[in-house]
């Protein structure tokens, strides 16, 4: 049986990064350390623990959000893996959603980089603490107080230096640690599994002792008892220093800042202690907030194990054909075998186990605590972002997010046998992410995939290739456009036929008329009860929305459209449900071809993050594509441009992005309506 762990000794952090700046080396050092993961997968020899999609490997991105739990002292850190790309910006939400604090890894030689700015500015967004790992630092080149700087400069960050590199390059050997006082040096023969903590070398001892004082400044500025002391000059012992210290970076106030080489092994075991020692517990946090799908009302889920039920799935994979969600228990306790409320579904649903994951094996247990991050088996219905909770206090966590597939692709099978294949994986993907779409062309009988951008459809065909050897096809990526009408039109249609001996009658007055943009389709009837008995009703609805599926220019789904029934007629012996469903759908596709119909553009919410110098340029390109400026302005260091623009303008906007702005531009873009270009 696992030790129970109190709330207060979680950790639930993910480590966020600039693609190569080592977060992969350092989560594996990690894991080594703390005795879970027993080999060290050097990430060059494609084996690291974390990085197991080949995909990730082969492009060097990390796109999972898989949790891994490991034991250092008697804390338990569980480490949520952050991807870092644009196109996965909701997947990188998501995973800050369901962390209490997050360690930014920077490389020493090329310091803080653009991706790294974005991925911290949403840090900042939902109020994540943070601390700093300056990585690398036996590289040529290694420079720690310039990458201290630039996080200041490019992050607008207050990082409070509480270590110091000893040597650097070649000769870097190990730190100083500011708070104890002491040098601490790795030995090289044991991986760097053991260190020795000594008295600070007499050359650096003025140097240790200045940045002391100016760290113990720093703290005091944010504590008042603690300036209050420093004026005085009493002497501060560490207990209290540490304690000023956690509360500041808990309060977003300060990042506390390290340094070490993941690659050589040294500095992993120290920003160990300090994730424990700064980072919030869950229960340091203000608790989360859901609504009562019942009441509406605003209902608080404590971490306390007597409260309630409230946990939310974060994200769901397809592993050995086995559908495992992850999980964050925010309130109360989550059961294995027990019933479960799914207030998204609105439906119950058994959880069969329960599931701790370490780097290299998962562990059953019979319960997760408030806190805990967990894999659970058996929610057959239950997808991303959905809430659990118990029926008799239903809440519901997240705001059910309005995914739109913006892009599409066709692909077909290269052989006979990659036809079933490709069903199936197909299938395993749609379970694993609620933003993919998958479904037949009428015309051409083509699968057309539709997704949230470009790299999103790549990354899942070059995995159904790689992981699931299944070759296909593909054509070129399209904007998945809407259709609406300009104006008001009407039809008359009637089903007057014999079918199998049978003479069926139905007849269907239908008007559509434009609706403001977001408003969706709408029905309403205004016959009477003699024109067309209300038994039938419900099927001319039912025929009339489903032929606004698809629309009169392309066959895209119409949006934005009132159809009002005005009239038809019976015949008392004739009139069937399928003679309705029939001239209804005949009356609203000549009354849809009739109303001027019109193309609508997926318009995209684009947030840019450049540095001043810049502005000028990147503003009249996004003005060439057709976009809108909102608002500009200055948010920690940088400029914030935030604009929409169609979607179909923005192929290729990163690559354009970079090479205005010298690569230091960085953007996210989503989905934010359908309108005219
Ligand atoms: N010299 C040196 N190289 C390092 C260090 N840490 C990591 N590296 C190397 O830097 C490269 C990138 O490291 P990763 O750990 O893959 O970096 P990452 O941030 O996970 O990168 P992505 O997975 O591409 O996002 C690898 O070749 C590592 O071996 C270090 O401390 N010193």
């Amino acid at each position: 049986m696992k030790k129970k762990n109190s709330i207060r000794k979680i950790r639930n952090i993910g480590i966020i990064a600039h693609i190569d700046a080592g977060k992969t080396t350092v989560t594996e050092r990690v894991l080594y350390y703390t005795g879970r993961s027993h080999k060290i997968g050097e990430v060059h020899d494609g084996e690291a623990v974390m990085d197991w999609m080949t995909d990730e490997q082969e492009r060097g991105i990390t796109i999972t959000s898989a949790v891994t739990t490991c034991q250092w002292k008697d804390s338990q850190i569980q480490i949520i893996d952050t991807p870092g790309h644009v196109d996965f910006t909701i997947e990188v939400e998501r995973s800050l959603r369901v962390l209490d604090g997050a360690v930014g890894v920077f490389c020493a030689v090329g310091g803080v980089e653009p991706q790294s700015e974005t991925v911290w500015h949403q840090a900042d967004k939902y109020s994540v603490p943070k601390m700093a790992f300056i990585n690398k630092m036996d590289r040529i080149g290694a420079d720690f107080f310039g990458t201290v700087g630039m996080m200041k400069e490019r992050l607008n960050a207050s990082p409070l230096i509480i270590q110091l590199p000893v040597g650097a390059e070649d000769s870097f050997s190990g730190v100083i640690d500011l708070i104890a006082m002491k040098q601490i040096v790795w030995n090289t023969e044991d991986m760097g599994a053991t260190f020795e903590t000594t008295d600070i070398p007499a050359d650096l001892i003025a140097e240790a002792g200045e940045y002391r004082e100016k760290l113990i400044e720093t703290v005091a500025e944010t504590d008042d008892d603690l300036m209050e002391r420093y004026l005085s000059e009493e002497p501060i012992d560490d207990d209290a220093l540490i304690d000023a210290v956690r509360k500041a970076t808990i309060g977003l106030k300060l990042v506390p800042v390290m340094c070490g080489s993941a690659l050589r092994n040294k500095g992993i075991q120290p920003l160990l202690d300090a994730v424990i020692r700064y980072l919030p517990s869950p229960a340091d946090i203000p608790p989360i907030r859901g609504i009562n799908p019942i009441t509406g009302e605003t209902v608080e889920c404590p971490h306390r194990e007597n409260s309630p039920l409230a946990a939310l799935i974060f994200k769901v994979s397809m592993i050995e054909g086995r559908k495992l969600s992850f999980v964050r228990v925010y309130s109360g306790r989550l059961r294995s075998g027990a019933d479960v409320f799914n207030t998204s579904l609105g439906k119950k649903e058994k959880l069969s186990r329960i599931l701790r994951m370490h780097a290299n094996k998962r562990e059953r247990i019979d319960e997760a605590e408030p806190g805990s991050i967990i894999g659970v088996v058996g929610l057959k219905d239950s997808v991303t972002g959905d809430t659990l909770c118990s029926a008799d206090h239903p809440v519901m966590l997240e705001k059910m997010e309005f995914y739109e597939p913006v892009i599409s692709m066709a692909i077909e099978p290269k052989t006979h046998s990659d036809q079933d294949k490709m069903e199936q994986v197909l299938e395993k993907f749609m379970a694993e992410d609620p933003t993919l779409k998958v479904r037949e062309d009428e015309d051409t009988g083509q699968t057309i995939l539709s997704g949230m951008g470009e790299l999103h459809l790549e990354i899942i065909i070059s995995r159904m290739q790689r992981e699931f050897n299944t070759g296909v096809n593909v054509g070129k990526p399209q904007v998945v456009y809407r259709e609406t009408i300009a104006e008001t039109a009407r039809a008359t249609a009637v089903f007057d036929r014999e079918i199998g001996g049978q003479h069926l009658f139905g007849e269907v007055a239908l008007t559509l008329s434009p609706l403001g943009r977001g408003t969706g389709n709408s029905f309403r009837s205004e016959v009477t009860d003699e024109m067309i008995p209300p038994a039938f009703i419900p099927a001319i609805e039912a025929s009339v929305m489903e032929s606004l599926e698809s629309g009169a220019i392309i066959g895209y789904p119409v949006v934005d459209v009132e159809a009002v029934l005005t009239g038809g007629s019976c015949k008392e012996t004739q009139s069937t449900e399928l003679a309705y469903r029939i001239s209804a759908s005949m009356a609203c596709k000549e009354a849809l071809a009739g109303g001027s119909p019109f193309l609508l553009d997926p318009i995209m919410k684009v947030e840019i993050f450049v540095p001043e110098a810049f502005v000028g340029d990147v503003i009249g390109d996004i003005s060439s594509r057709g976009g809108k400026i909102e608002a500009i302005e200055a948010q920690r260091g940088v400029q914030v441009i935030r604009a929409t623009a169609p979607l179909a303008k923005m192929f290729g906007y990163s690559t354009s992005l970079r090479s205005a702005t010298q690569g230091r531009g960085t953007f996210t873009m989503h989905f934010s309506h359908f309108d005219r270009s």
